[in-house]
This record gives structure tokens, C-alpha cells and sequence, in this order.
């Protein structure tokens, strides 16, 4: 923001300042743009995690979205092939636009492929450099997630008009149903190897399954993280992604030891609307189910909970969780700006987990059915590995069910 306004009134002028953030109470910060060359708008958030921002950038989660990032230098290792999160390779990363304090310096490391900037070009994601991330968060803190848009003009002259026609023309995350632009659209299967497969498992295929087979797991894709299924996978399932759409005769003709609800964006209570009925049929069954945050707001859903929107919400790294049934404390992954509301749970759902940071709810467990789900990220995508165990947990239960 060391920008001060060019005098030049035609051509190019080093001194502009090439990317604006304009919040919705009208507050305007200069910066150095970077990425795509245009507006886009989206929820501002603020992500603390230190490491990992490939993974987060790729997060279909944050769909709707743009992210400050506190950590000051962001892009100092580049990006390469290997740390994204996006499965649906034919859907966008989601992410709206990205703030930085730093300028990016060139990457440094033996597996960078590319440098950010032009990795954010190539995603169509625009960011802004040379803000005052810590005002900024302290402002987020203060006053909850704004809307706002990012305009990058790399000759310094910008449309007010425009950008603020993009600004008004976001509406919020509220009531937005976010799934269908990040979400799978066919069926596939996935192994280990990160192969992926029309059509997965295909009903009946399989027939008994002996003892010590893999458990089928059917993973309801709302904007699924990929080392979600390296973990799943890893814990020895096999799995075979729907989408959100995919009816429940659909999911249980595949005959699944467990059904997984993944992580998604948007608001819960928009996509609860169809995915709902889906998880209650499922739940019907009998058939072991672990969600992942937007997907633990489902299964809350599903038994009747609701959510509400949070002030700042929880994206970083360092999050400590309690697990209420061994007392222990996990340091825990979280992306989320919607919450289950522990007073809407019904007696049939036990509350597993809460924040330490806010006291909100963080996990859940069905007291008459084999399905429990948590907010944060056990997948740990970037992030601290304590979580993992919720992996076997969900094994665990396969392995009940099937004896
Ligand atoms: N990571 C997620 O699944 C996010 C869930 C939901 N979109 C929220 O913001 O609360």
C-alpha cells in the first residue's frame, strides 16, 4: 500500500498501484496486482495455517470465497503437480481471489513446477500483494467476513463502475448452494495411485466379500479433497465417488460398507435441501457414515440440527478441538464459516467434539444409528496429522457392521 497514484494521465506508470480490494462498506486498499487480470468478489476470510497454501488454494471449499492469508510470505516455494486438492479436475479450484502481504519472490524449492503467479493466471484466480493483512484480519475479527472483489489492472486503471457492478452483483454465501460448480458430475472410482475411473464399482460387482477385503466406500462428493481419499484409501477402503445428486437407490445398489460425506462450499443449509433426503435414506439402512465438515453439517441436518453462519469463521491450521469421549485435545485443520447450533441437536446425536478456540460444536456421534462426523479436517490437507485416527474409527465401524 507504499502505492502513491500516478500522475501520468495516459500510459502505463510504474508508480500506480495495479490491484484494488474494495469491501462492501466501501473501504478501498491499493496493492500490487497478481494472478488474473480482471474482478472478481467473494466473501473475504482470513486462512492462519503457515504452511500449504497449494492446498488450500485448491480447497473446493473455498468456492465463493476470497483468502487472506496471515501468514506474510506466501509463494516463496512455488507450485508444482502433486500438492492439489481438486479431484474434479474439470471444475475451477473454486477460490475467488487471494490477499497477500508479501510480494512473491521467485519460488525456491526442488519441486516447484511453476511460480504462483502464473499458476493463479493459469486458475483464473486474482490476487493482490502489499496488504496489510494484519489490519485487515483485525478487521475481519471485528466485523465478520465482508463481501468484497479484488480488481487487478496491470496498467493501473480501473473501472469503478465495474468493479463495483462485480462487488454488488455477489450476493453472499448465505443460502448459496455452492456444490454443483466444484462437485463430480459422473461416478467415478479412485485407487492410491491417484487413477481415476468412469463408472467406479459397479453394482453387485463384487458379490460376498470375504473377510479382510477392503471395505467399498461410497463417498458423496460435494467438493471432495483429494487426501481425503488417499486416507480413506490408505485405511484401506475402496472407493467409489457419487455425486451430489446421486440418489439413494443409486448409492445403495453399489452396496456400500460405509457411505462418507466429504467437505464442500457454500452455505449447509442450501445443499441440506436435496442432500438431506439422500442421508436419511442412507442413515435408514443402517450403513456406517463419516462426514467432513460440510459434510458433518449434513449429517446434523440430516437428523434435524441447524446451522448457522459464524462471525469469522475457523480457516487455518492450529486449531485445538477437545475429543469429548477420551479428553484429549487434537490440534486440528478447519475450513469452515457455517456451524452446527449444539442446542438444535436432537437426543439421538451425542456432541463428540468442540473448539477450544470458540466453544462451537465440532463433531458429532448418532446415538441409534453407526454415523458420526466432524467440522475439521482430520485428512489434515495442509495441517497437523492428530485427526487420523477418525479414519480407523470409521473402519471400525465397517468391520462392526460386517460381523
Ligand atoms: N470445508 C468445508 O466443508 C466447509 C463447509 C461449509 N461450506 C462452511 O463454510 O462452513
Amino acid at each position: 500500500m507504499a502505492h502513491e497514484q500516478g500522475a501520468a494521465a495516459g500510459g502505463w506508470d510504474e508508480a500506480r498501484p495495479t490491484a484494488r480490494l474494495l469491501l462492501a462498506d466501501g473501504t478501498v486498499i491499493e496493492g500490487d496486482g497478481l494472478g488474473a487480470v480482471g474482478a472478481s468478489a467473494g466473501e473475504l476470510c482470513f486462512n492462519t495455517a503457515m504452511t500449504g497454501y497449494q492446498e488450500i488454494l485448491t480447497d473446493p471449499s473455498y468456492a465463493g470465497q476470497i483468502i487472506t492469508f496471515t501468514f506474510p510470505h506466501v509463494g516463496n516455494v512455488g507450485v508444482n503437480e502433486d500438492d492439489v486438492e481438486t479431484v474434479n479436475t474439470a471444475a475451477s479450484s473454486g477460490v475467488r481471489g487471494v490477499v497477500l502481504a508479501a510480494d512473491v519472490t521467485s519460488p525456491s524449492s526442488w519441486r516447484a513446477t511453476r511460480d504462483l503467479d502464473h499458476w493463479l493466471k493459469a486458475r483464473n484466480i486474482v490476487a493482490i500483494a502489499g496488504v496489510d493483512t494484519r489490519a485487515l484480519t483485525a478487521l475481519v475479527r471485528e466485523k465478520g467476513m465482508p463481501n468484497a472483489v479484488i480488481a487487478h489492472a496491470p496498467d493501473g486503471r480501473f473501472d469503478d463502475a465495474a468493479i463495483k457492478a462485480t462487488l454488488d452483483a455477489f450476493k453472499g454465501l448465505e443460502g448459496q448452494d455452492l456444490v454443483p460448480l466444484v462437485g463430480a458430475s459422473q461416478r467415478y472410482g479412485w485407487d492410491e495411485s491417484g487413477w481415476t475411473w468412469p463408472g467406479g464399482a459397479q453394482p453387485g460387482a463384487y458379490g460376498a466379500r470375504p473377510e479382510g477385503a477392503p471395505k467399498r466406500v461410497v463417498a458423496i462428493d460435494y467438493g471432495l479433497k483429494r487426501n481425503i481419499l488417499r486416507m480413506l484409501t490408505a485405511a484401506g477402503c475402496e472407493v467409489t465417488v457419487v455425486p451430489a445428486t446421486a440418489t439413494a437407490e443409486e448409492i445403495l445398489a453399489l452396496d456400500p460398507d460405509g457411505v462418507f460425506l466429504s467437505n464442500g462450499p457454500g452455505d449447509p443449509a442450501a445443499t441440506g435441501e436435496y442432500a438431506v433426503p439422500v442421508i436419511r435414506a442412507v442413515l435408514e439402512k443402517k450403513v456406517p457414515t463419516f462426514g467432513i465438515c460440510l459434510g458433518h453439517q449434513m449429517l446434523a441436518l440430516a437428523v434435524g440440527a441447524s446451522t448457522a453462519k459464524m462471525r469469522q469463521g475457523h480457516h487455518g491450521a492450529n486449531h485445538p478441538v477437545k475429543d469429548l469421549s477420551t479428553g484429549k485435545v487434537e490440534i486440528t485443520s478447519m475450513n469452515h464459516g457455517f456451524a452446527v447450533d449444539r442446542d438444535t441437536l436432537p437426543a439421538s446425536a451425542r456432541e463428540t467434539h468442540v473448539s477450544l478456540f470458540d466453544g462451537t460444536n465440532c463433531g458429532i456421534e448418532l446415538t441409534d444409528r453407526p454415523a458420526f462426523s466432524v467440522q475439521h479436517h482430520p485428512e489434515a490437507s495442509p495441517g497437523p496429522q492428530d485427526s487420523h485416527y477418525l479414519f480407523h474409527r470409521f473402519v471400525e465401524l465397517m468391520d462392526d457392521r460386517r460381523r
